[in-house]
């Protein structure tokens, strides 16, 4: 069996985020393009070496971006909104930048997440006028420079034609087929152009096939395979799935391609079970991901061998074997190298991005000969650390939680408790951390800023805030979050059974990196984590000061879980010691609280038929955390960045008192949700995108509400923006809400004038 190791795959942002530094300033206007398209190369060719100095038998390249690899492919095949085209003098670069960013004249394009992650892609909007062409061969550039500089002959990686015409919109549904057939046109060219230039193989990623859960479905990605196939006849595609299992492995087989890619670690049983069944065909390459690529475990190398050996007897007519990462590492944390600070037995069983690759090395070499020290001192290490932590203590029973009074109940009793207006104002939670705040929490971190000192200016910065939001004249108040780094890293440094990194930065959209933290042993509540600075708030206000918590499914989704564990069993135990920090507010008469679930939709499986049991467990895990309340008390929750309309059901029965949900990128299609689903509680649609730097007018946000008027109660409408705010400048912020608070106030008159 000819072993060969391979990733889909390399982080962007560089060891030291150098990637993201350099696109910031490049924002603000301290760099030139040229200068900062020269770093962007230097941080490009830095990795590329890295991986080559792993002994990487198949490099990939061309999965590097600026942004992110959906937005490159999209104007690769120049699908350029109008809006931006028209409104835009500027280079090629700026345009690019305007789609991810918004400008004065456009909004941004959509963004939402790459299928379970939380990496968030630009969706391609394929309009009407579209002239199809290939504007620029990326990964030809790439591949080249690869080549020209290094001497490495890369693995080029493309989106697929049937992932990114599933990820697009702007064309009716109907369509589908025919736009298929004009997108495979125009990978013809780009891939008959790397062929020609020399490329032995091209990666082609199809995770959408993982959600082709019809014969039919997948019939149609096999029709599309078979035209791409006598389009580029001398192309060598490797066609790749990750992120769960494929439906019908045996049909995969039959793609006239050279190779295929499989996750054996997410959907692992699945694609196992069909797997064992065939026969690879002769002189194929299958690729499998037997390390996992948005974990940060340790791979149990000795476990891996054994899968592989007994695979390989349908594998005696492969041309290669490729063992690869599950997934591409860009969702993996860069180095283990600088985590000075976590405990030994911890740190020895983990393993980012880097140390990922020296895995793979390992398996190739140890395959099939007697294992050598660093094997068994790999193994060794797992050992320790299982030995270490893995044993649970505390075994939290999972049961049905609720709270004692129904909704149609609560809502009198609060009506009268917060004797709100019409269309009450609000924010999601977070206001502007600026790089003064951020500055000063990395100060008191290394002990060169003392306790008080830190403290001193949160509260400095609460007290502003409470000032400036009552200036404006929201109704409801939050304290702002500043003492927050993020909102799911911070309860990870406050709760047991959380380890935080120091440098284990992953992409989440554009620039935005977070930092998950590693969950490793039970879960449990230590001191109150929030109340505090919530407390101080509302002591500067006669108006209700929101509490502000991440929900038990959102710290587990964006934290790197065990995986050995269940994961209803972890949020469980999460939801368990936030009902003690809900106790511990109310107890501190804070009685409005906000508990976060943006990532509750995000979680949902991949695959349809596990659906059910995932939004049980994660809808009953936010009602545990919320369960012991007082009638009176207002539970609000918050979701963004999703499509919601498949689950408004689920949605409903967190029994949140209140809902904040993200409208506004999506241009108002969850409106259409709530003609049919009749939602019964406290709802807030974003009334404006705060993920661009573009202020909106009261107008906009007005006909947003008047639109939603139309279909939701006026007498359970809220009016906030689309998410939290910690990414705009004050002036932005200030700027926005104003025009919000307007919007609300012509909205709550003309409400008025028609009950006349
Ligand atoms: N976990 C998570 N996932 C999420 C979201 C979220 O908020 N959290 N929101 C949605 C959108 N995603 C987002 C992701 C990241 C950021 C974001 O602002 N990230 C910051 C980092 C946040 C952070 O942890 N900051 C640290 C700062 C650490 C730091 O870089 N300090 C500097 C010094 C300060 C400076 O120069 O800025 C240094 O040490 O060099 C802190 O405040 O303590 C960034 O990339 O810039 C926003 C939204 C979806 N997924
Ligand atoms: C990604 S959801 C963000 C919610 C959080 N409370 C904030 O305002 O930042
Ligand atoms: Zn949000």
């Amino acid at each position: 069996m000819k072993i060969k190791t391979s990733i889909q795959g390399y982080p962007r942002i560089g060891e030291q985020r150098e990637w993201k530094r350099n696109l910031e300033s490049f924002w603000k206007g301290e760099k030139t393009e040229a200068e900062f398209e020269q770093e962007m190369k230097d941080i490009r060719l830095e990795r590329l070496k890295q991986l080559q100095k792993a002994g990487l038998d198949y490099i990939p390249v061309g999965d590097f971006s600026y942004y992110d690899h959906m937005l490159d492919t999209a104007v690769m095949f120049d699908i350029i909104p109008a809006r931006f085209a028209d409104s835009q003098p500027g280079s090629a670069l700026d345009t690019y930048f305007s789609m991810a960013r918004g400008t004065k004249g456009a909004g941004a394009c959509e963004m939402t997440k790459w299928f379970n992650t939380n990496y968030h892609y630009i969706v391609p909007e394929i309009e009407e006028g579209w002239v199809p062409k290939v504007a620029h061969n990326k990964p030809l550039a790439d591949y080249l420079e690869a080549k020209e500089s290094l001497g490495i002959e890369g693995k080029p990686v493309l989106v697929g034609p049937y992932t990114f015409l599933k990820l697009s919109k702007g064309f009716p549904e109907a369509e589908f087929s025919r736009y298929l057939d004009i997108l495979l046109s125009l990978y013809a060219k780009v891939i008959s152009e790397l062929t020609e230039a020399g490329a032995s193989v091209i990666q082609i990623d199809e995770p959408a096939l993982v959600q082709a859960e019809t014969e039919a479905e997948f019939h149609l990605a096999k029709q599309a395979y078979e035209n791409l196939a006598n389009l580029v006849p001398d192309a060598s595609l490797l066609l790749q799935t990750y992120f769960e299992s494929v439906d019908h492995v045996k049909t995969l087989l039959q793609f006239p391609v050279k190779g295929i890619g499989l996750d054996l670690v997410h959907g692992k049983e699945r694609n196992l079970q069909q797997l064992r069944q065939e026969q690879i065909p002769a002189g194929k390459v299958i690729a499998l991901g037997v390390v996992d690529g948005r974990n940060v475990w340790k791979t149990d190398l000795e476990a891996q061998k054994h899968l592989l050996q007994q695979l390989e007897p349908g594998f005696a007519e492969a041309e290669e074997v490729w063992i690869q990462s599950s997934c591409s590492l860009l969702h993996s944390p860069v180095s283990l190298k600088q985590e000075v600070n976590l405990p030994a037995e911890l740190k020895s069983g983990l393993a980012f991005a880097e140390e990922k690759l020296e895995e793979l090395q390992l398996l190739k070499n140890n395959y099939a000969n007697t294992v050598d020290s660093s094997w068994e001192d790999h193994q060794s290490s797992l050992k320790k650390f299982r030995e270490t932590y893995q044993k649970l203590e505390k075994n939290e029973e999972v049961r049905m939680a609720m709270r004692p009074v129904p909704f149609s109940e609560r809502q009198s009793v609060q009506e009268k408790k917060w004797r709100l207006p019409l269309l009450p104002t609000t924010t999601i939670g977070s206001f502007p951390q600026t790089q003064e705040m951020r500055q000063a929490r990395t100060a008191f971190r290394k002990g060169s800023l003392s306790t008080l000192h830190y403290e001193r200016m949160v509260k400095d910065k609460i007290a502003d805030w409470v000032r400036i939001q009552e200036e404006i004249g929201l109704d409801v108040l939050v304290h702002g979050e500043f003492e927050r780094n993020d909102m799911v890293e911070f309860f990870g440094e406050k709760l047991d059974g959380f380890a935080v990194t120091r440098n284990g930065w992953v992409q989440s959209y554009g620039s935005r990196c977070v930092k998950p933290p590693i969950i490793y042993t039970d879960v449990t509540f230590a001191e109150p984590m929030t109340v505090k600075e919530t407390a101080y708030a509302q002591t500067l206000t006669k108006k209700p000061v929101k509490g502000m918590l991440t929900g038990p499914v959102t710290i587990l989704n964006w934290s790197f879980e065990r995986t050995d564990v269940p994961k209803q069993t972890t949020a469980f135990q999460i939801a368990q010691a936030l009902q003690e920090e809900v106790k511990a507010l109310e107890e501190a008469g804070i009685e409005m609280i906000q508990i976060d679930e943006p990532a509750l939709r995000e979680g949902l499986p991949l695959k349809q038929e596990d659906h059910c049991y995932y939004l049980d467990w994660a809808v009953n895990s936010f009602r545990a955390s919320a369960e012991k309340v007082k009638d009176t008390t207002q539970i609000h929750t918050h979701m963004c960045y999703s499509e919601f309309h498949d689950i408004i059901d689920s949605i409903s029965a967190m029994d949140a008192d209140v809902i904040s949900i993200e409208t506004s990128r999506s241009h108002g299609e969850l409106i259409e949700v709530f003609e049919n689903n009749v939602y019964d509680k406290g709802i807030g649609l974003g009334v404006y995108d705060i993920h661009s730097p573009r202020i909106p007018e009261a107008e906009e946000m007005q006909e947003i509400i008047t639109k939603s008027l139309g279909v939701l109660p006026a007498k359970l409408f809220w009016v906030n923006p689309d998410c939290g705010l910690k990414t705009r400048t004050e002036e932005e912020t200030v700027a926005a809400l104003k025009n919000m608070q307007a919007a609300a106030e012509q909205a709550r008159n003309a409400l008025k004038e028609k009950q006349l």
